[in-house]
C-alpha cells in the first residue's frame, strides 16, 4: 500500500494504519475521537456492524449498523479488509474507503479487535502501526462500563467475562498504553503517531529531498 502524502515539512510521506485496541470500556472509543479531532490528516475507518445500535451512536459515522444477510454479502464480495464475530455479532472493516484515503495521503485509524489487527498485519505488516489500550485496574474497567450506561447490565457482565481473553492478546501489539487519566493516555497515543509519522521508511520523498540538499552544498 504505498501512497504519496506529504508530512507538514513537505517531504512525502506513505499513509499508516493506525491500530487502537483493547478490553471493551477501556477507552479506545474515547481516545479516538480525540484523535481524530485534533490530529490533522488522519482519518477514521466506519466499520461495518451487525450489533445494535447504542443509544446516541449515529449510522455511518460510528458503524454502519447492516442486518447479518447485509455482512454476509459484504464478506462474499469481499468488500472488507479484515472481519471477525465479536461478542456474537460481526464486525468489519470495508475496503474502499481505507485505500481511498491511503491513496489520498492520509493515515488511517481502527478501533478493532485483535483478531482484525492480526488480519490487518497479515496484509500490510510495514503499514500498520498497533496500540493496545489497558484499563488501571478491573474495578475502573467496571466502572467504566457502567458509566457508559449504554449496555444491559448482562451485557456488561459479558464483556467484563471478556476482557481477559482479549487482554491476552496485549503482547502482539506494537505499544501499550494504561489508561488512567484520559489527557495523559492520549499524549501518549499522539506521541506515538507523530513518531512513527517520521520513520524513515515511511518517508518516501526523503531520498529525493537529501540529493536536493546535497545538490544544494555542492553548488
Ligand atoms: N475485527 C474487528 N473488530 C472490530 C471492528 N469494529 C469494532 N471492532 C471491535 O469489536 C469490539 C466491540 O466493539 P463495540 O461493540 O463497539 O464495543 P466497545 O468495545 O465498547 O467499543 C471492540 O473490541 C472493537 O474494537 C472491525 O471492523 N473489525
Ligand atoms: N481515563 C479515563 N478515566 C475515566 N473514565 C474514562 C477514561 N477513559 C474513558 N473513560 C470512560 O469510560 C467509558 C468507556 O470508554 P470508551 O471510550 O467507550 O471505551 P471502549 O471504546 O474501549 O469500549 C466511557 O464512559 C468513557 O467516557
Amino acid at each position: 500500500m504505498t501512497t504519496g502524502g506529504h508530512g507538514t515539512d513537505g517531504v512525502e510521506r506513505r499513509g499508516l494504519m493506525f491500530v487502537l485496541s483493547s478490553p471493551s470500556g477501556a477507552g479506545k472509543t474515547t481516545l479516538s475521537r480525540l484523535l481524530i479531532e485534533r490530529m490533522p490528516g488522519l482519518k477514521m475507518s466506519v466499520s461495518a456492524t451487525t450489533r445494535a445500535m447504542r443509544p446516541g451512536e449515529v449510522n455511518g459515522k460510528d458503524y454502519t449498523f447492516v442486518d447479518k444477510t447485509t455482512f454476509d454479502a459484504m464478506v462474499k464480495a469481499d468488500e472488507l479488509l479484515e472481519w471477525a464475530t465479536v461478542f456474537d455479532n460481526s464486525y468489519g472493516t470495508p475496503r474502499g474507503p481505507v485505500d481511498a484515503a491511503l491513496s489520498a495521503g492520509q493515515d488511517v485509524l481502527f478501533d478493532i479487535d485483535w483478531q482484525g489487527t492480526q488480519q490487518l498485519k497479515q496484509k500490510a505488516r510495514a503499514d500498520v502501526v498497533s496500540v493496545f489500550i489497558l484499563p488501571p485496574s478491573a474495578a475502573d474497567l467496571e466502572k467504566r462500563l457502567h458509566s457508559r450506561a449504554q449496555d444491559s447490565d448482562e451485557v456488561i457482565r459479558k464483556r467484563m467475562s471478556r476482557a481477559s481473553d482479549e487482554m491476552s492478546h496485549w503482547a502482539e501489539y506494537d505499544y501499550i498504553v494504561i489508561n488512567h487519566d484520559v489527557d495523559e493516555a492520549f499524549a501518549e497515543v499522539q506521541s506515538i503517531l507523530k513518531a512513527e509519522r517520521l520513520k524513515r521508511e515511511r518517508r518516501i520523498g526523503l531520498v529525493g529531498f537529501v540529493r536536493s540538499l546535497q545538490a544544494q552544498l555542492q553548488g
